[in-house]
């Protein structure tokens, strides 16, 4: 195992009715609050209204930022950011998934930086202040809502990238399993494939004696395989909404990496096809994923085995290691397609033409991934198995 440091400030309030506790929780940061949400979902489902007489509770003021796009835009951030400014928010509350906090993130580290927030992205700049933030969470997938990670695409020069910082973790998440109930089976696909992307990323590493990190990560993943077909079939399942959200957010709060080199590429290569493309981050990586594993597994076969049984009971009597590894790896994309996911980007009509550019743009600041290192001609030969 390797030297690790684990920080994690945020404040998990889980469970039913916990939205009814927002008041409190803001109360102690600010008296100016920049409520940040989507398409307006939240206002369908009645939760905009709780959260506004949540805030009115405690006399603050708000300002609303809405219509933060799935895979949120730089445009987003920079309003975000004005309004930041003009109305001195000591505050930003996103109500949403991980799209909408992300984007509050950037605008939180963009309010306090005098330069543009796409700088923090591009490694141009740190973000060294930050408004404080805390969300509501409607969407079991990115662990945004317990992390410091953002990724915001830039539409005009069509790239998707990511800030983190110390200083962008939440002071606090609502997580209610309710609020999850109306996510519909797309989205709760995406989200259940991106929860197990996360884990992969981290799962599959060539770091070795880690038993207990390497059971975190199983556990994550028979938890997400159970709950989530749960979920797909009864979206009001309270159960399995439950275990899928707290699934979501072990995956990616800095559980699972301890004393790990983690991988990463596959995400890499996700990125640079929805920043030309738009699709939903977890379609990109039902895709991408399964292809990313077929071409690696060799480098170290012992770990794809330890998968394959361990996650999806292959039973090795009988059968070589690649053939334990590949039904392994053949069973994750049996279960992708069991839930409605996409196994090729000819699916979503995306075509060859741009996988050029894509791999070169993966590569930018050279190879990628730990667990095989990937050169330019490695990502286009798995974005080519991908079509
Ligand atoms: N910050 C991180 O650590 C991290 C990790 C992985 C991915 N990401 C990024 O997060 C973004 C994706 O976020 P996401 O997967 O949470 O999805 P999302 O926030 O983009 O939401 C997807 C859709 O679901 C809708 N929705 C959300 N909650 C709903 C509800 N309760 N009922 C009905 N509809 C609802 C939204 O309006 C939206 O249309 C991508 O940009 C991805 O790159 C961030």
């Amino acid at each position: 195992m390797n030297n690790f440091e684990l920080y994690n400030p945020t404040k998990l309030v889980f469970g039913k009715g916990t939205v009814g506790r927002l008041g409190e929780l803001v109360k102690p940061f600010g008296t100016r609050v920049l409520l940040v949400y989507g398409g307006g979902s939240i206002k369908r489902t009645g939760l905009y209204d709780q959260v506004l007489s949540q805030l009115s509770g405690i006399g603050v003021t708000v300002r609303e930022l809405s219509g933060i796009e799935p895979n949120p835009r730089l445009s987003s951030v920079h309003k975000g950011v004005e309004i930041c400014r003009k109305e001195n928010i000591d505050f930003i509350l996103p109500v949403g998934g991980g799209s909408v906090i992300d984007a509050a993130k950037a605008i939180a580290a963009g309010a306090k930086y005098d330069g543009d927030a796409w700088d923090f992205c591009t490694g141009k700049a740190q973000i060294e202040d930050a408004l404080p933030l805390g969300t509501v969470l409607t969407l079991a997938a990115t662990g945004s809502e317990m992390n410091g990670n953002a990724v915001i695409s830039n539409w005009e020069e069509k790239l998707k990238r990511g800030l983190g910082s110390k200083l962008v973790y939440p002071k606090f998440s609502i997580l209610d399993p309710e609020l999850t109930f109306t996510v519909p089976r797309d989205q709760t696909v995406n989200g259940i494939v991106d929860i197990m992307s996360h884990v992969f990323e981290q799962y599959f590493s060539r770091t070795t004696d880690i038993p207990l990190q390497e059971r975190f990560a199983e556990s994550v993943l028979q938890t997400v395989i159970e709950n989530g077909e749960k979920a797909i079939e009864n979206g009001s399942d309270y159960e399995a909404r439950a275990n899928l959200l707290l699934s979501g957010t072990y995956a990616l709060n800095g559980t699972l990496p301890n004393g790990v080199v983690t991988d990463w590429a596959t995400h890499g290569i996700e990125h640079e096809v929805s920043a030309i493309y738009d699709i939903p981050h977890g379609a990109g990586l039902a895709i991408i994923f399964p292809n990313w594993m077929k071409y690696v597994y060799q480098e170290r076969v012992e770990r794809f085995v330890q998968y394959a049984v361990r996650v999806w009971n292959v039973d090795p009597a009988g059968k070589s290691d690649d053939e334990i590894a590949l039904a392994g790896i053949q069973a994750t994309r049996d279960y992708f397609t069991r839930i409605g996911a996409p196994a090729t980007l000819g699916e979503l009509n995306i075509g060859g033409d741009q996988l050029d550019r894509m791999a070169e743009e993966a590569v930018r600041y050279g190879a990628i991934g730990s667990f095989k290192k990937l050169e330019k001609a490695d990502v286009k030969r798995i974005l080519e198995l991908s079509l």
